[in-house]
């Protein structure tokens, strides 16, 4: 069934688990994704960036939140596990008004790279339109290191948890996504993965709303090496360790973003099976390996979070 996002992630706070949220572009990776949570009788998120929404859209947000709403929500309905589906790095009023018009369960508002100030008036607004709606929102403190969109943050600034506390009171936001350390994307950290878990732990004691670990993908060597090992050129490959993520869960994270590490499992199976199979050119046939990758990471992070068997 389609959810709002805020059941799925106050039961999880309450009971100290966490469930992931997948970026998607297409309708193989939303298949192979709640293939998966049905398997793990688990509640899932599946989220689209702007850059998705742009995509399905061929250039109108419009048109593409609302390709994606009928999408998740007509194939969620046919399921007995919750599912909902979220906007991920909302940072254009655009398109977060159409995620909100189109039926979204939640969107995230962004505006974590503009001063604090600024920050929280924004977040307060989009709160106020995404609340009239039945919407919930996330928002976002401290800036991720890497390339964000069309942000980059040279360096990790870190979520202040004072700020976090006045900011959760102010806006009446959902769930907040705090910066301790991560980053987006393939190549994660110079040397050991290292997160501040203190200022994670301050900053749930302070706010006490469901929290949210953004650039949280492990980097699986398999999908890696096998990725390479028909082509890709992944060199310096690097994430945040499960048991590194584990430990954020028990601090209070309940939302955990992954997209690189299905881009990867994909990419890895898309290759294989393209390079094996070189008479085949049905989609429906080529896709299935990479699917199948797929669906194995999602089965993988759905238990390690403990969010497996917790549909009901
Ligand atoms: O945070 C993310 C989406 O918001 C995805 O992070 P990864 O690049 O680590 O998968
Ligand atoms: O956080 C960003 C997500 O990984 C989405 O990336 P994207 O903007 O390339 O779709
Ligand atoms: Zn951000
Ligand atoms: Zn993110």
């Amino acid at each position: 069934m389609y959810v709002n996002t805020k059941d799925i992630l106050e039961k999880a706070s309450k009971e100290f688990y966490a469930v992931p949220a997948f970026n998607i572009n297409n309708l193989e990776f939303l298949i192979a994704i709640l293939e998966g949570a049905v398997e793990k009788n688990a509640p899932v998120i599946i989220e689209t960036s702007e850059g998705a929404i742009k995509y399905a859209g061929n250039g109108d947000p419009i048109r593409g939140a609302k390709f994606f709403v009928n999408l998740v929500k007509g194939y969620a309905d046919t399921l007995n596990i919750p599912v909902a589906l979220h906007l991920d790095h909302g940072k254009n009023l655009e398109y977060i008004a159409a995620a909100i018009k189109a039926g979204y369960s939640s969107v995230m508002i962004d505006a974590s790279h503009e001063p604090f100030e600024e920050n929280l008036k924004i977040t307060k607004e989009v709160v106020k339109w995404a609340h009239a709606a039945g919407v919930s929102v996330e928002a976002e403190l401290g800036q991720l290191a890497g390339i964000e969109d069309n942000v980059s943050a040279e360096e990790n600034v870190l979520v202040d948890p004072q700020q976090a506390k006045i900011f959760v009171e102010e806006t009446g936001v959902d769930f907040l996504a705090p910066a301790i350390g991560t980053s987006h994307g393939a190549f994660k950290f110079k040397g050991e993965a290292k997160l501040d878990f203190e200022r994670l732990e301050k900053v749930k004691k302070l706010t006490n709303i469901p929290l949210v670990l953004h650039g949280a993908s492990s980097v699986p060597a398999k999908y890696v090496e096998l990725a390479e090992k028909y082509g890709a050129d992944l060199g310096g490959a690097k994430g945040v360790p499960a048991e590194e993520i584990k430990k954020c869960v028990k601090l209070g994270i309940n939302k955990v973003n992954t997209d690189t590490d299905l881009r990867i499992a994909f990419l890895a199976g898309l290759r294989k099976n393209l390079t094996e199979n070189v008479k085949e050119f049905d989609p429906r046939k080529y896709f299935k390996e990479g699917m199948q990758f797929v669906k194995d990471v999602v089965m993988d992070r759905l238990e390690f979070l403990g969010a497996s068997g917790k549909a009901i």
